[in-house]
């Protein structure tokens, strides 16, 4: 279980995360929707301690940083770092003993070149391969979806299926509310800083209804159309 309560994070006088708390549980995968801006990465940082906020983290874990995967909406490397080199870093963090990667290697990287040299879908699944070769507990993953392709997306959505029934905690975002209804438990609707609805499967279609409302609301009734 993880839990996170009153998590508030300012940028200067800029508050971007206003008390935010929620409960995960083991075998469950959450969601968090929100247009740009309305502090989700925040968010994500912020549990992965990778931001310093206020307010209080609970987990089962001595150390949580040691238990979670952070995928990041775009993942940088170092210069001059292969693909396969990546993994091993992240392989070695949980001394997880590994040098062949080329049977996980479903995504079928060029592990030999350098990963600055990647795609954009590319860096993105070779930084999700390096996090599941760790065996985490928690998975994070900001817009796992954003920028692969199809056949990817139906990896990525498999992925987090057996994640889900090994009883790992996964925590994704998403702009496409299809891709978080198909996969989620539970969604939380992120607005300003604040959770406004959080909704478990049967309610998925209303904070749909709600987001769109949230992220265009009547805008194209200006356009007049006739
Ligand atoms: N390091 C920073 N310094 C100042 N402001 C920041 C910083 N990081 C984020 N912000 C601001 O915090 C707000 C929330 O940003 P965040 O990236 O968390 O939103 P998001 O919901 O992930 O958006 P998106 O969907 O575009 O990725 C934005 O207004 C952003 O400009």
């Amino acid at each position: 279980m993880l839990e996170i309560i009153d998590i508030k994070k300012s940028f200067g006088k800029k508050e971007v995360l206003k008390g935010i708390s929620l409960t995960f549980e083991k075998g469950n995968v959450y969601g968090i929707v929100g247009k740009n801006g309305a502090g989700k990465t925040t968010l994500f940082r912020g549990i992965a301690g990778l931001e310093t906020c206020h307010g209080k983290l609970n987990s089962e874990f001595d150390i949580l940083k040691n238990h979670l995967g952070f995928l990041p909406t775009n993942p940088i490397f170092m210069s001059k770092i292969t693909g396969w080199e990546y993994l091993k870093l992240f392989s070695l963090a949980r001394n997880v003993k590994e040098d062949d990667f080329e049977e996980q290697n479903i995504f079928e990287l060029p592990l030999s070149d350098y990963a600055e040299h990647y795609s954009t879908g590319m860096k993105k699944k070779l930084a999700l391969m390096a996090i599941l070769l760790q065996q985490n507990d928690i998975y994070i993953l900001d817009e796992p979806f954003n920028g692969v392709d199809i056949q990817s997306n139906l990896i990525i959505n498999d992925i987090i299926q057996k994640l889900k029934n090994l009883g790992k905690i996964v925590i994704i975002s998403s702009h496409i509310f299809s891709t978080l209804a198909d996969n989620c438990d539970q969604i939380h609707l992120l607005r300003e800083g604040i959770i406004v609805k959080s909704a478990e499967k049967a309610e998925f279609q209303s904070v749909e209804d709600e987001m769109i409302t949230d992220i265009i609301g009547d805008k194209t009734s200006n356009l007049r159309l006739k």
